[in-house]
């Protein structure tokens, strides 16, 4: 089936830029609040950016952040690519599900709720909620074989655009897409490597922990599945089915989706990564609605950084996934606004400014 003709494939409609007015008048508003000029660094950009999101400045505080954690296996997981063997992704949506995971923590610290997703999980979902958007059992191994149906592909973007529109028309005010699968490192890499030009070595990391005889047949892992993939690197949804995954097509979709909604967005680490690339290509401009919250320890994720040329607000050496990155930084956006909305200004505090001001 070629996806440019089918009349159920996708298109994004043009993406508006984030309201410039508004980020303008935050940059100003910080000029008069009482603390030397600039002194709030990245902190004042990053409120700025919340009030260009929104279109408002001062930027309403963020009072709903939610994480959606996208599940899902890979066919290559079984090629020996991961340390941990494919049954753990089902057990890790169980745990997530029963707020055992490390997401949960750092959610409930940082006040954010978590959703958890099967896109992809190969088992039986017993949870028909986390089983509402399942494409599949398992993507395909991408070395050998497609990883998706086109059918698939465009069930997987579908997926991710509704599940964004239930979570904005839920309040959402802003959204945490998240990964959860073993082997996803892997698929990952090559759509870094397509979409960035990247040398195919330069983007294997060590994913999951892995040691040097399983980077040899992941490094094996992510040269045939360039190959198989090379003719169709400027077509995104063509890409994703021939070496992406359902989970990570859902991601790409709920991303872009995002920015179609003007609701702000924390990247986490290399898979969100790998599907925000996606995602920009699908919808040129979605990137303006995103932040990336950190830098995972996977290399290849500083070429997305890069590619996308988003800055990244903390590094703290995570590499886990789950969204994990991307809570963390919360909480300093969560400052950012209300910086805006509760620090003094010199006119009314009566405190004076900068000499000659
Ligand atoms: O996002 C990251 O920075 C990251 C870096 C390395 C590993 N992970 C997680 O580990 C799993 C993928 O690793 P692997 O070795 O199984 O491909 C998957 O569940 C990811 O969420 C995540
Ligand atoms: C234990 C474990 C937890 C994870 N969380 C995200 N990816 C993960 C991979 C593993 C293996």
């Amino acid at each position: 089936m070629d996806p440019e003709n089918t009349a159920e494939s996708i298109e994004f409609p043009a993406i508006d830029l984030p309201d410039e007015v508004a980020r303008a008048e935050a940059q100003r508003r910080h000029g008069t609040l009482i603390k030397p000029a600039r002194s709030l660094g990245r902190l004042e950009e990053l409120g700025a950016w919340l009030a260009a999101c929104q279109g408002q400045s001062p930027p309403r505080p963020v009072t709903h952040p939610r994480v959606v954690v996208f599940a899902g296996d890979h066919g290559i997981a079984t090629k020996g690519v991961s340390a941990y063997p494919t049954e753990v992704t089902a057990q890790l949506v169980t745990a997530v599900g029963n707020g055992d995971a490390a997401i949960n923590a750092l959610a409930a610290t940082a006040g954010a709720g978590v959703r958890v997703l099967d896109l992809a999980v190969d088992a039986e979902q017993p949870d028909p909620a986390v089983a509402e958007f399942k494409i599949r059992r398992g993507s395909g191994s991408i070395d050998t074989e497609d990883a998706l149906t086109e059918a698939e592909v465009q069930a997987a973007l579908r997926a991710g655009i509704t599940i964004a529109d239930t979570e904005v028309d839920a309040g959402a005010d802003l959204l945490i897409p998240a990964d959860l699968g073993i082997g996803n490192s892997t698929p990952s890499a090559v759509l870094i490597a397509a979409l960035t030009g990247a040398e195919p070595v330069a983007v294997i990391g060590r994913g999951s922990g892995i040691d040097d005889t399983t980077w040899m047949r992941k490094a094996a892992a992510v040269r045939d599945a360039l190959r198989r993939a090379r003719a169709v690197y400027a077509e995104p949804v063509a890409l994703l089915r021939t070496a992406g995954s359902a989970d990570l097509a859902a991601m790409a979709g709920f991303l872009a989706q995002a920015a179609v909604r003007r609701t702000p967005v924390l990247l986490d680490g290399l898979a969100v990564g790998a599907a925000a690339l996606l995602a920009e290509e699908l919808a040129p401009g979605a990137r303006s609605w995103w932040e990336a919250a950190h830098r995972s320890t996977e290399p290849a994720h500083a070429m997305v950084l890069d590619h996308l040329d988003l800055e990244p607000i903390v590094d703290l050496g995570i590499g886990l996934g789950e969204g994990a990155g991307a809570v963390t930084a919360l909480p300093l956006l969560a400052m950012s606004a209300r910086l805006l909305t509760e620090v003094a200004t010199h006119a009314d505090s009566g405190v004076a400014g900068p000499l000659g001001g």
